[in-house]
């Protein structure tokens, strides 16, 4: 019996592994084509997600990316734990009588270092390191997966994510034009408020920065402690994380001795984790002024307002040893010890804002002794040192910088910036030298300082709101922009060596002094800083209430914003026959890629409220194009560009010819050809440019975007329509730009071969002219040499894809409209700068080229030179919703034009008819 129920126990145990197992079996084949191996770098899988991208894919887009992001993360955060951890092992030599021997022994201690890196890397991210790129890695640090999420979100249906998405790459790149019209889109479709975004890449220590901040504005005094303690935590954290990835790679490209090249590194090491502050400063794109500082500012207000004096002093302090030049906590302070008689507390920095100050300044100095003597910080080094040096996302502007086009600019904002930091620095120390001497003195004794009264006192709380005050303490802040005065500026140096020295011998002193405060010391947790005593005349205030308000400021752009909207509503909505077109324009100018039905679901959408009893949406919209197409004057034209329907969106290529070979032009993705416009068509443009064009326009406003000595004049294919919806062209002219740029188009993506197909980026209508008053023999150029979509690496005699570049326009191709001007020949350059071949504009002419080729434009030294320059992608994500746009308008305009004939020609046939039939009466 015993043995009956036991078999029978077992088979059911049997029964059910066998079932578990089948299922378990199933699940793994419904997933396994979603599996990763354990180790796969950030790198596969994000080439993982770009192959199912590509193959439009995008549920497996969205795990590959997903897993991506998180196995960055992971990789980050154990390559930390792996160079903090091995930082801490000692160092410290004995020193050996002779020199070689305590040498041997400090590089005894480095290779224990070594040893104890490599062994943490290996046992906690194997041998990943050595399979990853430096470009996916630019591309994490740049939030790029979210650009790629986003869409795939999108295309799931998830849309709430795919705002999340876009959001966060937002935050990080909020120059993104095409991503600002992503969301804007999902905002307007899908709803979601912005508020309620999450930014998926939020630093906690930005997050409680910014609570506190909210805390602050409704005087919650409670909330700004927790906050900003917590968010300095946070920082505290992040900073050491920053400084810990600078500790990579360094590529010195120079033959060079041992100690040159263990220094070189060292130094570079050092450059690099300099620049942590201002990383971990960025909040969405900008750098706010004075970060960590401000922590303490804003926690001294708030211990002082809960009463809690000691903990208000110790913040003063600590903001103060970070901005000995700050007025306002130099006289919260001084009213702490005069109007609170501060000797009853003991003013303590807090240790850890003091142990990184030291270690700052240690490392300026040691710097700028590399870079007075040895190290040369190359232009590069700037590129791989912010860019996988820094723990936190890269802020555009920084990418911007280290890529070096925008040179020029940036590099100028950043010396100035530097040169804040050396003013501040130098402050610093002669300040902390005079703080330390005065605090020589009893502070019970009765100071020079005047009591507050308790009107003033009121009277300074009334401050407290008062804008001027505000903007007294925003302006300060703007002037000193990190907390490390660390600086890349070594020109002063020699200026200051002395000065340092006399510092050096003072702070030797106030340390003695600092060590007897300390055997004293009630408070290990908190260095104490030497009392001061204040020998002027100042009156002393009550601590001001720290402005920096950031929710305030993004609140106000919000409101001016609205108000912006409002107004341009209201304006279209004075211009009757304007608005619907603008609303068409704005709702199509938000859709990547959108189908028809979305787009009418998107129209009905917003069309509600607006049209509440006028006709069914659908012939509200046709009667809009009616109008559209009834407003061109140059009727005849509209119709001839109807007779040859099928030339615009398929234009042939019949009569373009070979004007150089891509041998004859060197270069395989080389060409030029003639024939791709006509002198009527090429007539047509340049009237478009001379009745429409505007200064600067297609250059983001800059008017002189290549050289001062010439006028840029231009037109977006946005601009030429609305020209034409508003009647001031003829319709057949943003019909040309369209007609011609789709035939260029074309023939690019044929001649070249490219089986996947080829979108429009940007298109630019631009005629160029010298200033009058320019100099007869200008050696500059017209336009520079450049290659579209990557940085040109002179030194090396590459070209980096990477960003600011455009990188993702593929192909470009210039149709010129004229000749008959001097100078302004196109030109394809070597590395060196030297031309390499040139092209002679005329009317119709094309030259195509990949975005890599190096090219420039000759300067116009007489006449104006007009040309429609096109820029073209592979890659959807970036395609120009404008000429998209624009296009489908001209469509819609066409067939139309076509069935009001041939509703002309049934009404004319019907009028025979019945004239026929009266005739036969
Ligand atoms: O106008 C031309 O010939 C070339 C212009 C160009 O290279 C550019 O705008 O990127
Ligand atoms: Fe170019």
């Amino acid at each position: 019996m015993r043995l009956i129920i036991i078999m029978a126990q077992t088979i059911s145990i049997f029964t059910t592994l066998f079932v578990f197992l089948v299922t378990y079996c199933l699940f793994c084949t419904v997933r396994s084509h979603l599996q990763i191996v354990p180790g796969t770098t950030y790198d596969e899988l994000y080439s993982s997600a770009i192959d199912s991208y590509n193959e439009e894919n995008w549920e497996n887009t969205i795990f590959f990316m997903e897993n991506a992001i998180r196995e960055f993360k992971f990789y980050r955060v154990k390559l930390t734990e792996c160079r903090v951890h091995c930082q801490n092992l000692s160092l410290i030599v004995v020193p050996e009588e002779d020199e070689a021997l305590s040498e041997l022994k400090f590089f005894q201690g480095i290779f224990k270092k070594a040893a104890c890196l490599k062994t943490c890397k290996s046992a906690k991210l194997g041998n990943r390191a050595e399979r990853i790129s430096e470009e996916a890695t630019m591309k994490f640090l740049t939030l790029m997966p979210y650009s790629y999420l986003q869409f795939a979100y999108y295309k799931q249906k998830k849309y709430y994510d795919a705002q999340c998405a876009a959001y966060t790459y937002l935050r990080a790149n909020p120059d993104d034009e095409v991503m600002k019209n992503n969301l804007d889109y999902y905002y307007n479709v899908y709803g979601a408020e912005n508020e309620t975004l999450v930014d998926l890449e939020e630093r906690l220590h930005q997050k409680y920065y910014l609570e506190g901040n909210s805390a602050h504005e409704v005087s919650n005094y409670t909330g700004v402690i927790e906050h900003f303690e917590e968010a300095l935590k946070f920082y505290w954290w992040a900073y050491d994380e920053c400084r810990a990835l600078c500790e990579g790679q360094y590529d010195s490209r120079e033959f060079l001795d041992l100690y040159e090249s263990i220094a070189g590194h060292y130094a570079y090491n050092l450059h690099c984790k300099e620049h942590c502050n201002t990383t971990l400063a960025t909040i969405g794109g900008e750098v706010i002024p004075n970060y960590l500082a401000s922590h303490y500012h804003y926690l001294q207000y708030a211990y002082y307002k809960l009463g809690k004096i000691q903990e208000a002093v110790d913040c003063a302090a600590t903001y103060i040893l970070l901005k000995p030049d700050d007025e306002v906590m130099r006289n919260n302070m001084a009213f702490y010890e005069e109007a609170l008689g501060v000797s009853k507390y003991k003013i303590r920095i807090r240790p850890r804002a003091q142990a990184y100050w030291d270690r700052c300044q240690l490392e300026k100095e040691v710097l700028d002794f590399a870079k007075k003597y040895f190290w040369e910080e190359i232009e590069e080094d700037k590129v791989v040192l912010q860019d996988y040096g820094d723990a936190e996302p890269i802020d555009p502007n920084e990418v911007r910088l280290k890529d070096g086009v925008v040179l020029d600019d940036k590099s100028g904002d950043e010396e100035d910036d530097d040169d804040d930091e050396e003013e501040d620095m130098m402050s610093k120390r002669g300040d902390m030298g005079s703080v330390f001497e005065l605090g020589q003195d009893d502070m019970g004794v009765e100071n020079q300082g005047k009591d507050l009264t308790v009107e003033e006192s009121g009277n300074i709380e009334n401050n407290d709101e008062d804008d001027g005050i505000m903007d007294d303490v925003g302006g300060k802040e703007e002037e000193g922009d990190n907390d490390d005065g660390n600086d890349d500026d070594d020109d002063d140096y020699e200026e200051e060596e002395e000065e340092e020295e006399k510092d050096e011998e003072e702070e030797e002193k106030d340390e003695e002094e600092e060590d007897e405060e300390e055997e004293e010391g009630d408070g290990e947790d908190f260095y104490d800083y030497p009392e001061e005593d204040l020998d002027d005349d100042d009156d002393y205030f009550e601590p001001e209430r720290p402005e920096i308000s950031l929710k305030m400021e993004a609140r106000r752009k919000k409101m001016e914003e609205e108000k912006k909207r409002e107004n341009d509503e209201g304006d279209s909505k004075e211009d009757g026959d304007d608005e619907n077109l603008k609303f068409y324009e704005k709702f199509k100018t938000t859709s990547e890629m959108v189908k028809e039905e979305e787009f009418q679901k998107r129209l009905r959408k917003k069309d509600e409220p607006r049209f509440p009893r006028g006709p069914s949406k659908k012939e509200k919209y046709e009667e809009d194009l009616v109008k559209l197409y009834n407003s061109a004057p140059n009727f005849d034209m509209v119709k001839k560009m109807a007779s040859e329907t099928s030339r615009v969106p398929y234009p042939s290529l019949a009569g373009i010819e070979l004007h150089r070979s891509p041998q004859q032009l060197m270069g395989l993705n080389r060409v030029a050809v003639d024939g791709m416009a006509s002198p009527q068509e090429c007539d047509t443009l340049i009237r478009l440019l001379h009745e429409e064009a505007i200064y600067g326009d297609g250059y983001e406003g800059r008017t002189d975007p290549h050289t001062p000595h010439e006028k840029y004049e231009g037109i977006t294919v946005k601009d030429a329509v609305e020209a034409a919806a508003g009647n001031r062209v003829p319709l057949y002219y943003p019909a040309t730009f369209i007609y011609l740029a789709e035939r260029s188009r074309a023939f690019v993506q044929r001649f070249f071969g490219l089986s996947t197909h080829l979108y429009f980026s940007y298109t630019h209508l631009v005629c160029r002219e010298t200033k009058p008053g320019a100099p007869l023999n200008r050696t500059d150029f017209s336009h520079p040499i450049h290659a579209d979509n990557c940085i040109i690496d002179h030194k090396r005699n590459i070209c980096h894809k990477m960003l600011p570049a455009f990188t993702w326009r593929d192909w470009s191709s210039v149709l010129y409209l004229n000749d008959g001007f001097e100078g302004g020949n196109f030109m394809f350059a070597n590395f060196d700068n030297t031309s390499q071949v040139e092209v002679e504009p005329t009317c119709g002419r094309l030259v195509a080229f990949a975005g890599e080729e190096l090219h420039a434009v000759r300067p116009v030294l007489e006449g104006q030179r007009c040309a429609l320059a096109m820029w073209y992608t592979l890659d959807p994500l970036y395609q120009e919703l404008d000429m998209f746009q624009s296009l489908e308008k001209i469509e819609s305009i066409l067939k139309l034009v076509q069935r009001k004939e041939a509703e002309q020609k049934l009404e004319e046939q019907e009028l025979q008819q019945q004239e026929g039939g009266h005739l036969e009466l």
